[in-house]
């Protein structure tokens, strides 16, 4: 397999063009904010900041944020840990062009959830969901790995979605951990 085909994946828009076992397709479909899911399935929910700085955009999402070619954008990757545990890896990227009146509230983010600025904001619009097997090669799964070490599996699945407020983009990509399978609804999930 070509090296390039690793570093890319495949985005597909309906889920089904991605054969994800159910337990991890319920979570991959999942509507709305994925914060407000995971909350409801931990008694303690946290955004663990890894890194927010410029960057390059990875090569299979350029075109996506309505670059050209890779370009600088602004990058956040955090991992969002249910009662300790590690169940989703995500990267969120932003054309550095944008400006702070596109994204008032990403470079101050923090440890607070991006979905909290996302879905209670009246000038945002979300795009359709995008789903993707990703393997080894796969720059996602490098830097995962590089934190959590492991990372053996051979196929991770991963959804993307493409946010629009003002003139700025911003496509969020969550890679989804083995141990989201495990996770149980609290009392408080209705
Ligand atoms: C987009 C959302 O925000 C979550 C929080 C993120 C962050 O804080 O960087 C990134 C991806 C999301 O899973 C959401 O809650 O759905």
């Amino acid at each position: 397999m070509r090296s390039g085909s690793l570093r890319r994946a495949t985005w597909h828009r309906h889920i089904n063009g991605v054969a994800a076992p159910a337990a991890v397709r319920d979570w991959l479909v999942t509507q709305g904010s994925l914060t407000a899911r995971l909350v409801a399935h931990s008694e303690a929910f946290r955004v663990q900041r890894l890194h927010q700085s410029s960057g390059l955009c990875l090569a299979d999402e350029a075109r996506a944020i309505g670059m050209q070619r890779p370009g600088r954008v602004w990058e956040r990757e955090v991992l969002l840990r249910c009662d300790g545990v590690p169940v989703v890896f995500a990267h969120t990227v932003v054309p550095a062009a944008s400006t702070a009146s596109d994204w008032p509230l990403f470079s101050a983010l923090g440890e607070r959830s991006l979905g909290s600025t996302l879905f209670y904001d009246p000038l945002v619009t979300r795009g359709e969901l995008e789903f993707a097997r990703i393997r080894a090669g796969h720059p996602l799964l490098k830097r995962a790995r590089a934190v959590l070490g492991g990372m053996d599996d051979p196929v991770y699945y991963a959804r993307r979605c493409l946010y629009r407020r003002r003139n700025g983009t911003l496509l969020v990509t969550e890679v989804f951990l083995p141990p989201v399978t495990s996770l149980a609804p609290t009392k408080h999930y209705k």
